[in-house]
């Protein structure tokens, strides 16, 4: 039977996907989170034309080199001069200062002297010179924090100075992980013969978090079916938006996760995919809750979660980029030709002198190294019956997330 193709089946993961409910939160808490609305500003900034320098605004008509002005004021940020300055005249002003009517430069202190009510210029004024203009950084009404964006340290700051001391955000997905296997045992503990020390877990939470999410660990479920129907139906009473299940996917007699997600009335979406590694993937939906059965294969596991649960939680914190992006590399040693799944080989990137970005595939892409997962910093997409390529022809590849 011909497999799922990757594409369809990130197409039927992400069918029907709304972002979920929208909520205020203060700016100290939007870091990160996922902007539900555009955001316009509400004021003009600066409202007013402000000095960018400690000096003296004068106008440049009556600033010329040498030429001695008569000190009228003095503006000091958040104090305003009243008056304006006439012909001759000069008023001190510091950083940040509104700059007085009848100003049109300002000079630094350093190229002028000051003496008691009087200042001579050293460097003639320059029209303009020293002064933002009301509204350079921006006007009231602009928008300039667009929806589906997760907020950057540097948003927060635009946001405060938009003067938005709250923002609406998308609430963070919740996302349950459950593990099956009697051989797992936690790390710290002196495995048995056959025994497996359980991995998969610390990744997918720390991926699934990394993109916002909140994650339940709903712990690991022994290879019957009550125990696994069991963790299905807490991943439901907790509320999760996602279950996340590792083990037990494929056709073996202890993978009973299918068989479980069935008994538990999953609308199953697809079972088995044209992906290596990964192929048994799962997915449907218990209700409101979105299921992916992920393979047991450490790599499987985590290749698939970053193709497929990463564009899901994207897609339900409301984020306008979902998908990760291909970028163009060229490949470090030949390859072979590939069969019908679409293959996700781990590869180290080297930055040659000149610009170009190689991937080097690591040798063994076995599904359980890893050693190998953890020193690739890329993986390389083939397409199924992608014919053998040679070293230094152009690959694509999909930077994982450091
Ligand atoms: N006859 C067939 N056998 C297999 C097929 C197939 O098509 N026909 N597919 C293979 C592929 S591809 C994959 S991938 C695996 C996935 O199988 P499962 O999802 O059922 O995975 P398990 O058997 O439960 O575990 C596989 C392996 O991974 C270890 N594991 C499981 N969970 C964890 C964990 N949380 N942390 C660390 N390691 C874990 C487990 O002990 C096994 O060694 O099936 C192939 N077989
Ligand atoms: O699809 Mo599996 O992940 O190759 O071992």
């Amino acid at each position: 039977m011909a497999l799922m193709p990757v594409s369809d089946a990130l197409a039927a993961v992400l069918a029907g996907v709304e972002p979920l409910a929208e909520q205020m939160v203060c700016l100290d808490e939007a870091y990160h989170r996922v902007l539900a609305r555009d955001v316009a500003a509400r004021r003009t900034q600066p409202p007013e034309a402000m000095s960018a320098m400690d000096g003296y605004a004068v106008r440049t008509a009556d600033a010329a080199n040498d030429s001695r002005l008569t000190v009228v004021g003095e503006v000091a940020a958040g104090r305003p001069f009243a008056g304006s300055v006439g012909p001759g005249e000069a008023v001190r002003i510091f950083t940040g200062g509104v700059v007085p009517d009848g100003a049109d430069a300002v000079v630094i202190q350093e190229d002028t002297a000051a003496d008691g009510k009087h200042v001579t210029i050293k460097e003639a004024a320059i029209f303009g010179r020293h002064i933002r203009p009301a509204g350079v950084d921006f006007r009231e009404g602009d928008v300039l924090l667009r929806k589906g964006i997760r907020l950057t340290e540097r948003d927060l700051a635009l946001a405060a100075g938009m003067n938005h001391p709250h923002l609406a955000i998308i609430r963070r997905p919740r996302v349950a992980v459950l593990a099956t296997g009697d051989e797992l045992v936690m790390p710290g503990t002196t495995p048995g013969r056959g025994q497996i020390v359980y991995s998969n877990g610390y990744a997918l939470h720390a991926l699934a978090r990394s993109e916002g999410a909140e994650t339940i660990d709903l712990g690991i479920a022994a290879d019957t079916l009550e125990a696994t129907s069991a963790g299905i139906r807490r991943a439901r009473e907790s509320g999760a938006d996602i279950l996340i299940t590792t083990g037990g996917a494929s056709v073996g007699d202890h993978d009973l996760v299918q068989q479980a997600l069935k008994g538990e009335g999953i609308a199953m979406a697809f079972w088995k995919i044209a992906i290596r590694p990964g192929k048994p993937m799962m997915h449907g939906r218990i209700g409101a809750m979105r299921v992916i059965g992920l393979p047991g294969n450490p790599v499987s596991s985590y290749v698939c979660a970053f193709l497929f649960m990463v564009p899901l939680i994207r897609a339900l914190s409301g984020r306008s980029a979902i998908h990760h992006r291909r970028e163009r590399a060229v490949l470090g040693r030949d390859l072979a030709a590939n069969d019908q799944r679409e293959d996700y080989l781990r590869a180290r990137l080297e930055e040659r002198d000149d610009g170009t970005r190689v991937a080097l595939p690591v040798s063994h892409q076995d599904s359980s190294l890893l050693a190998n997962l953890a020193a690739a910093q890329v993986l390389l997409v083939r397409a199924p019956f992608a014919p053998k390529a040679e070293a230094g022809t152009p690959c694509e590849v999909l930077r994982l997330p450091v």
